[in-house]
């Protein structure tokens, strides 16, 4: 579905993203981590058109994309969520994710985009009542209408960017049942940026790790959280518990049931 190739963002002099290639496959869900600054962030930018890459190639669906501006992006079929929710407080929920679906399918139908805002509404579990204000919303909350905006533009391929990190427990299981939920029900296909290891490694299929700007790692859970590169750059002290976590998920994803 996705296929990056090359990819390289300089800024100036500094390059903060070098050389990157990596595939998504339709219905997956790729974790993509790393150190702060090692470039995750700049890579959903560029994904999404809110900056050209400086080199290399990123076909979606068979199409080239890279340098497209974020309406063309968003109107092929790929969402993005932002780490720091910024709704437009003045607007209801319900018209903050109608707008997402009104931008997002390009075709500009009042009606489609209500609509659309209706079922990503109920997807996440916020009120679909049109008047319900965005100022009785917690962190948990204002990260469901962000998820609810992105579903809402339609999105073939969902670009996650959770850090759940302001959220306690049940509210962190709810955040990842919930991406489960989009890809299974939805068919939605998500790259998860997110620094908290212990959800992270319960929901997604493949990992890629990040480290200034390079690929160092990428295959399944289990094994990348047993690479010794990964450990020193990234898990640190937080190793033995990641991997019990990807070994857990591994069990549990033999159980058709769970998936
Ligand atoms: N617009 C910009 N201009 C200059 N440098 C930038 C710009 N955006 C990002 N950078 C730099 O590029 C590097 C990668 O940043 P990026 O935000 O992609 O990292 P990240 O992995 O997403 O980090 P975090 O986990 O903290 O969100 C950093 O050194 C950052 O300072």
């Amino acid at each position: 579905m996705l296929v990056v190739d090359g990819l390289v963002k300089r800024f100036g002099g500094f390059t903060a993203v070098n050389n990157v290639s990596f595939k998504v496959d339709q219905g997956e869900i790729l974790g993509l981590i790393g150190p702060n600054g090692s470039g995750k962030s700049t890579i959903f930018n560029m994904l999404s058109g809110t900056f050209p890459p400086s080199a290399g190639s990123i076909r979606f669906a068979g199409t080239e994309i890279a340098g497209l501006p974020p309406h063309r992006i968003i109107n092929s079929g790929i969402g993005r969520t932002f780490q720091i929710p910024r709704p437009f407080r003045r607007l209801s929920i319900f018209e903050n994710v109608a707008l997402a679906g009104y931008y997002g399918q390009g075709s500009h139908s009042r009606s489609k985009a209500d609509e659309a805002a209706e079922r990503a509404l109920a997807m996440v579990g916020l009120p679909t009542d049109r008047t319900a204000s965005v100022d009785g919303l917690g962190a948990a909350g204002l990260k469901k209408l962000e998820l609810a905006k992105a579903i809402a533009t339609g999105p073939k391929l969902l670009l996650a960017d959770e850090s759940l990190g302001g959220l306690d427990e049940a509210e962190m299981d709810q955040a990842a049942e919930m991406l489960r939920k989009i890809r299974t029900e939805l068919g939605i296909t998500i790259i998860w940026v997110e620094h908290i290891m212990g959800v992270l490694m319960r929901v997604v299929d493949r990992v890629m790790v990040l480290d200034h700007g390079e690929k160092i790692s990428e295959g399944l859970p289990s094994a990348v959280s047993h690479d010794p590169r990964v450990i020193e750059v990234y898990l640190g002290t937080d190793a033995h518990a990641t991997q019990a976590t990807a070994a857990a998920a591994a069990a549990a994803g033999s159980d058709p049931a769970r998936r």
